[in-house]
């Protein structure tokens, strides 16, 4: 059995506010792209983690891994023994703003939901995922979204114009999202004005340039790189749109198609992670 574990991009994030246990609030236009781990079950008698994949080195040093938090949290709401063999196929690295943990425990809590042939009403299932990071409920569908609250209140995304295209880029440098919120400064931003779709690319370009990351700033400060990558990124042929994904330090470059997406990212340096494609398809 396999689940795919798309990438996130915030394509804005605004920090709307702050909650009084420290979450902050957020406002965000959500999409997942064909760029994922996957995640493969086998039947077994007790629940065990093999990791593999370009990207699996990293976490191989973790405790604990998302994955077999969200299949012990699955078996303790479920009341079933906790079982099968997991393969984790990791593609996208490791503390990255693109959600890769928080895609792999969305795609453990519907793996497991098959393998072990249990059910959980879909509230319920959001609150399970919300307890394992503020990214899980947005992944556990992986479709375009609006984000908001401290990411547990989700509503539809605009329309977005077919066959949008998508480059990333990292440069290899893990940051720790706690770490970029504490190093945000100034006030909050308010919520965007969005309209209900986007006919073309450009349209939507345009528009987004009027929103924007509000963790990008403290993320270059952390990491000077971030910089770099925007610049290498709005150089590319095609290129409408480049900013920050989540906390860094992955950054986007919006294109009009996944052709051009795929060709651009060849152009990026070698040593940074990169990618270029088009947007996740959803299954029905
Ligand atoms: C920045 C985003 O990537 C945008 O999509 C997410 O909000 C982060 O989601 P995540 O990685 O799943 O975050 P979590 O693992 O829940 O939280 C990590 C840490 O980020 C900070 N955090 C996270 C989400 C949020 N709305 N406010 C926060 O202040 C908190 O310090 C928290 O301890
Ligand atoms: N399966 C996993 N994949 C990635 N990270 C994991 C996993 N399991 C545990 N972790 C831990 O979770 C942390 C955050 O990982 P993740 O890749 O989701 O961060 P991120 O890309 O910054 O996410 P976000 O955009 O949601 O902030 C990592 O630093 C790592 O310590």
């Amino acid at each position: 059995m396999l689940q795919a574990a798309p990438a996130k991009v915030n394509l804005f994030l605004h920090v709307t506010g702050r909650r009084a246990d420290g979450y902050h609030l957020l406002d965000s236009l959500v999409v997942f792209l064909a760029a994922a781990d996957s995640l493969h079950w086998a039947e077994a008698p007790a629940l065990s983690l093999s990791l593999d994949g370009p990207e699996g080195g990293a976490l191989r040093a973790e405790p604990d891994n998302l994955v077999l938090r969200a299949a012990r949290l699955l078996a303790e709401a479920t009341g079933v023994s906790p079982r099968g063999f997991l393969r984790l196929d990791k593609h996208l690295p490791v503390a990255s703003g693109i959600g890769g943990g928080s895609a792999d425990a969305a795609a453990a809590l519907r793996l497991l939901c098959r393998a072990w042939n249990v059910a959980v009403p879909p509230d319920a299932m959001a609150a399970l995922a919300l307890r394992l990071g503020a990214d899980v409920p947005v992944c556990l569908a992986s479709r375009p979204a609006r984000m908001e609250g401290v990411g547990e209140l989700l509503g539809p995304a605009p329309a977005l114009p077919p066959g949008l295209g998508m480059v990333l880029a990292n440069p290899r440098v893990a940051l720790a999202t706690p770490a970029v919120f504490r190093a945000r400064a100034g006030g909050f931003s308010p919520r965007a004005a969005l309209p209900p779709g986007w006919a073309d690319a450009a349209a939507m370009a345009r528009d987004l340039s009027a929103c924007r990351n509000d963790l990008e700033a403290p993320a270059i400060g952390l990491c000077p790189a971030v910089g770099e990558v925007l610049a290498a990124l709005r150089a590319l042929p095609g290129c409408l749109l480049a900013r920050m994904s989540g906390s860094g330090a992955t950054c986007f470059a919006l294109l009009p198609d996944a052709a051009a997406a795929t060709a651009a990212a060849t152009l990026l340096p070698p040593e940074w992670w990169r990618w270029g494609g088009g947007l996740y398809e959803t299954p029905a």
